[in-house]
């Protein structure tokens, strides 16, 4: 399926102007309100009526012949010193309207040449466009937000998380991935507080920033911006994860460690996700993937009355139980080693178990980097008594930002507030053991057979036989040999070397029931095969309503652009495939949109006497007065070719209420 570009570059030249503009500084929810949804060609893309729209139309079909495989990210960018400069006291500030107007200037972050043959823009305006990069599959469109004020993140508040969330829910069908630049500081905050806000995320979503400003000659800026950006465009990696340094983190787990360094930050108690070194190496196993079959949505209710306790020696009774007053609800506790705190402190006990007993959620953390609490010790032991739970390993960002979000849940009553607190949501936490692998691992008996050792053969291996082997079984619709494959190690979210899941193969295939299993296990929905064709696409071209159906209730949805899909139901329509029009309805798509000559799947209908078809996009209220850019509507070609129970059917009424 063609790419859906046009739909960036419509969005692009709505922002423009707001970026580079005088009113640049709006919020992308505030902005993409105001591009209307039609305009974009997803959810009620545009009909073709005026000539002027036609024409503008045209030109974009000829534009989308570059046959470039592409990717759109939108970027947030909320301050931070990424984009700051040095005033006349030579500290650092963020200065509007500077970023883009220098990206724009970059030739490593904007292919001018490339954006002027595809927009016609390029220097001064439109999409910024990601240079060519070697060994990825699409080149990344991009289009950058700047929020009013620009803030150094220390001035961040829930506020700011809950704008930056309405904004990716605002923007998610249009994009593919989303990087938010942000400053340092408070990152990993709000990285945590987005991780749990964004609910059945499908899509990449990365936070970064810089230590050294854009501008300046030596900057970690560039690199950590322009490899967000390559990621978020070319990997499906669902989640709210951090890239700084060379390394993609997943976002609640990570700290930052150091005010200095260029590798601000880190996840202690958990592998990176992905490294960037000559190569991006992805490691697909430890992606977390949501579970459900629910489509995304944002919860950005966010109880603010929480708060971090960290314990010290010979803290006073009155400083534990002036910070327990209400209005306080949430606290995380930051106790010393495995999660202890003086067992001889009755008072302190009291003021905690007093605290519980009214109804306030106390977290365990450790004051540790590194390592979980547990109850080791009898003076961790004794907080459990007194009602406290568990954080295990969670970062006290993680645990702060999950209370919020788990009051902010009015529906939960608080056991199950509690409950989720000690549960696994996001990835944020490890609870017990993980599943263990079967003993007798595959990959390993092949490599000894074939006389493979490295770590990287071995990865490669396991790269290009579990794909193959599990597509063999979706394709049979071999459940049980699915998780056997699962259980030797295999990711069943792999792609192939035609970048296709085994959700594509099983959506092709019909099969409903392994489509259901491996969206139980997180398999995303959003990855683009090398023809861009989704697994949604595939249920589409087969006819598989029922997987359609479960697709989109999972938060799948259209990609091309409004004119494709025009074009696509009238061939449809050519060919008497009612039922394919049928799954073009069943996802979202607009029975009415016209193809380029401006003639709906209706006209074509009525000029190839497929009465049915005519009667089902009447009764899905295909308007049978459209004209086409001939001014003809499908009346006029049924006439034409003497289809006499069509012309009945469409009873000869004209545009302009004459009569045939
Ligand atoms: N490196 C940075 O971005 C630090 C800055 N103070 C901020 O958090 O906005």
């Amino acid at each position: 399926m063609e790419n859906s570009s046009s739909d960036c570059e419509d969005i692009g030249s709505e922002l423009r102007g707001k970026i580079n503009g005088s009113a640049s500084h709006v919020s992308v929810a505030s902005s993409l309100r105001s591009v209307s949804l039609s305009k974009m060609g997803l959810s009620t893309p545009p009909k073709i009526s005026e000539k002027s729209s036609l024409r503008r139309n045209r030109s974009y079909g000829n534009m989308l012949a570059s046959g470039n495989t592409e990717a759109k990210v939108l970027v947030i960018y909320t301050g931070g010193t990424i984009g700051m400069m040095r005033n006349e006291k030579h500290a650092l500030e963020p200065i509007r309207n500077a970023l883009v107007k220098n990206i724009r200037r970059f030739p490593h972050m904007h292919d001018v040449d490339y954006a002027q043959e595809r927009f016609g823009s390029g220097s001064t305006m439109g999409p910024l466009v990601l240079p060519f990069v070697e060994n990825q599959q699409r080149r990344v469109i991009y289009t950058v937000t700047e929020y009013d004020p620009l803030l150094d993140s220390s001035n961040m508040t829930i506020n700011d998380w809950v704008r930056i969330a309405e904004d990716i829910r605002q923007s998610y069908e249009f994009f593919d991935g989303f990087v938010i630049l942000h400053g340092t500081d408070t990152l990993s905050y709000t990285a945590s507080a987005l991780s749990f806000m964004l609910e059945n995320l499908g899509k990449t979503v990365i936070i970064t920033g810089s230590q050294i400003p854009i501008f300046e000659t030596r900057t970690d800026g560039k690199d950590n911006f322009t490899s967000a950006l390559i990621i978020a465009g070319n990997y499906v990696i669902p989640e709210v994860t951090v890239f700084f340094g060379s390394k993609l983190y997943r976002g609640n787990r990570t700290i930052k460690i150091s005010s200095a360094s260029l590798d601000a930050f880190d996840s202690p108690n958990v592998p990176c996700l992905a490294k960037i070194g000559i190569n991006v190496d992805v490691d697909y196993r430890l992606i977390f993937r949501p579970y459900t079959v629910n489509r995304f949505c944002v919860h950005s209710i966010l109880d603010e009355n929480v708060g971090i306790l960290r314990i010290f020696p010979s803290i006073t009774t009155a400083t534990i139980k002036a910070f327990l007053q209400p209005p306080m609800r949430g606290v995380v506790l930051q106790t010393f080693g495995s999660g202890n705190i003086p067992s001889n402190r009755q008072d302190m006990l009291e003021a905690l178990r007093d605290a519980s007993k009214m109804g306030m959620i106390i977290v365990n953390c450790t004051q540790c980097t590194t390592g979980s609490v547990c109850d080791l010790y009898e003076t961790g032991r004794l907080l459990q008594d007194c009602g406290v739970i568990s954080g295990y390993d969670m970062t006290p960002e993680a645990a702060l930002t999950k209370l919020a979000y788990c009051l902010g849940k009015e529906e939960w009553s608080l056991e199950e507030k509690k409950k989720m607190m000690q549960r696994n949501l996001r990835g944020e936490l490890t609870a017990g053991k993980s599943p263990e692998m079967q003993e007798f691992d595959l990959i390993d008996a092949v490599a000894r057979s074939l006389h493979l050792s490295t770590p990287h053969e071995l990865s490669q291996l396991g790269a290009t036989l579990f794909p193959a082997m599990v597509n063999t079984a979706v394709k049979a619709g071999d459940l049980a040999k699915v998780e056997l494959m699962k259980s030797y190690g295999a990711d069943l979210s792999t792609i192939n070397y035609d970048y296709r899941t085994a959700l594509h193969v099983a959506a092709a295939e019909g099969r409903e029931d392994v489509v259901k299993h491996l969206l139980l296990h997180g398999v995303t929905i959003h990855v683009r095969d090398r023809h861009d064709r989704t697994p949604l696409m595939e249920a589409i071209a087969n006819d598989h309503h029922e997987i359609i159906r479960l697709l989109i209730k999972c938060g799948a949805h259209l990609t091309g652009s409004a004119r494709a899909i025009g074009e696509f139901l009238c061939a449809s329509a050519a060919r008497g495939l009612q039922k394919r029009l049928e799954s073009y309805r069943l996802a979202g798509a607009d029975l009415s949109q016209p193809d380029p000559s401006g003639r709906t799947a209706l006209h074509l209908a009525a000029l190839h006497g497929f009465k049915e078809i005519v009667e089902y996009l009447l009764q899905n209220s295909v308007d049978k007065d459209e004209v086409d850019l001939l001014g003809l509507t499908a009346y006029d070609y049924a006439k034409q070719v003497g289809h006499e129970d069509i012309c009945k059917i469409l009873n000869g009424k004209h545009v302009n209420g004459t009569s045939h």
